[in-house]
Order: C-alpha cells, then sequence, then structure tokens
C-alpha cells in the first residue's frame, strides 16, 4: 500500500454546543477513490470543509504528504495540492469556456512555473488550457460564454477548471447533483480518468448508491458527525450496524 497522502487526525468542528465533526480519523491514499456516505446532516460537507479550509477545526488536524494544513486559509491548501470543485459561481460568466479553463491554468501556472519565459510561457499555457478542453469533451463548447452552457456542460467545466490547477487531491461534493440522466454518466467518466491517474487521490460525498458503486473503491461512513464506518463499499452498506443507520433516517441504501 502507498503512503496516505492526504490524512486528518482527530478532526473536530463544534457549532456552540454541536459537535458537527468529531475526531474524524482517516487516511486516504493516491489512485484510491473514496466516497464519504452518510445520512443527512451526518456532517460530510462540514468534513469537506475542514479539509479544503472553508472552516476552521476546533481540534484535531489536516495533513497532506506530512504538512500541517491545519491552520492555513483555502488558497494556501490549493496551493499544497488540495483541490476542490466548485459550482460556477466563482467563474468568469462572460468569458468562454476556453478563457475559463486558461485562466486556471493561468492560476496554477503562477503557482509553479515562474521559470519559464513569456512567449513559451504562454504557448504552455494555451496548449494546457487546450488539452483540459478535449479531455473534458468541451471542444465542440470552446468559444461560447461559460454562463450560456447548459447545466450538464457546467458541471464539465468545473471538472475541467479543477484538473487545470491540477491538484493532488480532488474533492467532488455531488457532482452529479441537479443533473440529467443523459449528462451523469460523461461527469461520472472523467472522474474515473482521474481515479485511474494512480497519482491522485480522489474524495466524493454522495447520495446516490448509483454512483457510490459505479466508482468507489473505499467508503467511508459519517453519523452523528462520527466516522461510523469504513472499508470495501458492498461490505459496509451490507453491514447491519450502517443499514440501522440509514434505515432510522428512512433513507434507502439498496
Ligand atoms: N455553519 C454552521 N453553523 C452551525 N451548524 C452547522 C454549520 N454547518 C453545518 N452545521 C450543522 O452540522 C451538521 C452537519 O451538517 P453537514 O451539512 O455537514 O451534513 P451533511 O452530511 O453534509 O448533510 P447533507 O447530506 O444533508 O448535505 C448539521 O447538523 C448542520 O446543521
Amino acid at each position: 500500500m502507498t503512503q496516505p497522502s492526504l490524512i486528518t487526525r482527530d478532526l473536530t468542528i463544534r457549532f456552540g454546543g454541536h459537535v458537527a465533526v468529531n475526531a474524524v480519523s482517516c487516511a486516504f491514499h493516491p489512485g484510491e477513490l473514496t466516497v464519504i456516505v452518510g445520512p443527512n446532516g451526518a456532517g460530510k460537507t462540514t468534513y469537506f470543509n475542514l479539509i479544503s479550509g472553508q472552516l476552521s477545526a476546533s481540534s484535531g488536524q489536516v495533513i497532506k504528504d506530512g504538512v500541517d494544513l491545519t491552520r492555513m486559509a483555502p488558497s494556501a491548501r490549493a496551493h499544497h495540492g488540495i483541490g476542490r470543485a466548485f459550482q460556477l459561481t466563482n467563474l468568469f460568466p462572460a468569458l468562454s469556456v476556453l478563457e475559463n479553463i486558461r485562466l486556471a491554468v493561468q492560476a496554477r501556472a503562477g503557482m509553479g512555473w515562474r521559470m519559464l519565459r513569456p512567449v513559451r510561457h504562454f504557448r504552455v499555457l494555451s496548449e494546457k488550457a487546450e488539452h483540459f478542453l478535449e479531455a473534458t469533451r468541451l471542444g465542440a463548447r470552446a468559444h461560447q460564454p461559460a454562463a450560456l452552457l447548459p447545466h450538464g456542460d457546467q458541471r464539465k467545466l468545473e471538472v475541467a477548471l479543477l484538473m487545470a490547477m491540477e491538484p493532488d487531491v480532488y474533492m467532488f461534493d455531488e457532482p452529479t447533483a441537479g443533473m440529467s440522466l443523459d449528462h451523469a454518466p460523461e461527469v461520472l467518466e472523467l472522474i474515473a480518468g482521474i481515479k485511474r491517474d494512480t497519482t491522485k487521490t480522489v474524495l466524493l460525498v454522495e447520495h446516490k448508491m448509483e454512483v457510490v458503486r459505479a466508482l468507489a473503491d473505499r467508503i467511508i461512513v459519517l453519523h452523528n458527525g462520527e466516522l461510523l464506518a469504513q472499508g470495501d463499499p458492498a461490505e459496509v452498506m451490507a453491514s447491519q450496524l450502517v443499514r440501522d443507520v440509514y434505515l432510522g433516517k428512512s433513507e434507502g441504501v439498496a
């Protein structure tokens, strides 16, 4: 087994008297896609926010390749390779798909390629942007304003922007939420492609069991902010403890 790229150690956050994430210790490895499941209010999104830095932990640690990120801002965590997909609100809606991807590539380049000469720099940026455009099958939409994309293509553009940042750890929160059945497989195939790169660690929050079945190498189950179970998806979902938690919340696990 490879070394974990990401570890949370006793990660905890309290909102007043409510402990939304309670001492969650977990390791995530390159080449592995872990789906985080649990009933509504279990703490999944809060756990994600603690890893990406949108929330600060009350106690515990977030460690990436041996570096303690716990007190870092989201941008510093991104610099250390944590990449989280967000809905398109932070895009430039009037710019084209290709221009948005190029900006993401440029933001990434600002982190690591300062030594390149300007002309070569520009060519490399453009080639990289084209690469991510094609990889996400958005070529036909290259020159359309991002704001005018159909919903399914907007979700693909979110994946393209994340890929352009070239993170080590990819984080997706319900990546097919609100998508039509036609488009969901395309986004899932993009995520499956990322997972085939054995240097990448992928974390996914997901409710849909068909998505869990299609993509998960491993699942972790959160319940009342605590880590209830982890391991092989089929085995964990079949366990009585996990079934009780879901049935107790009247949510199907079939
Ligand atoms: N900023 C906050 N202030 C107070 N309570 C919060 C805050 N953020 C989350 N919570 C609470 O923490 C708990 C976990 O919420 P969270 O959104 O992480 O759950 P979830 O598992 O992602 O749920 P869902 O599947 O419904 O999205 C909930 O009880 C929620 O009300």
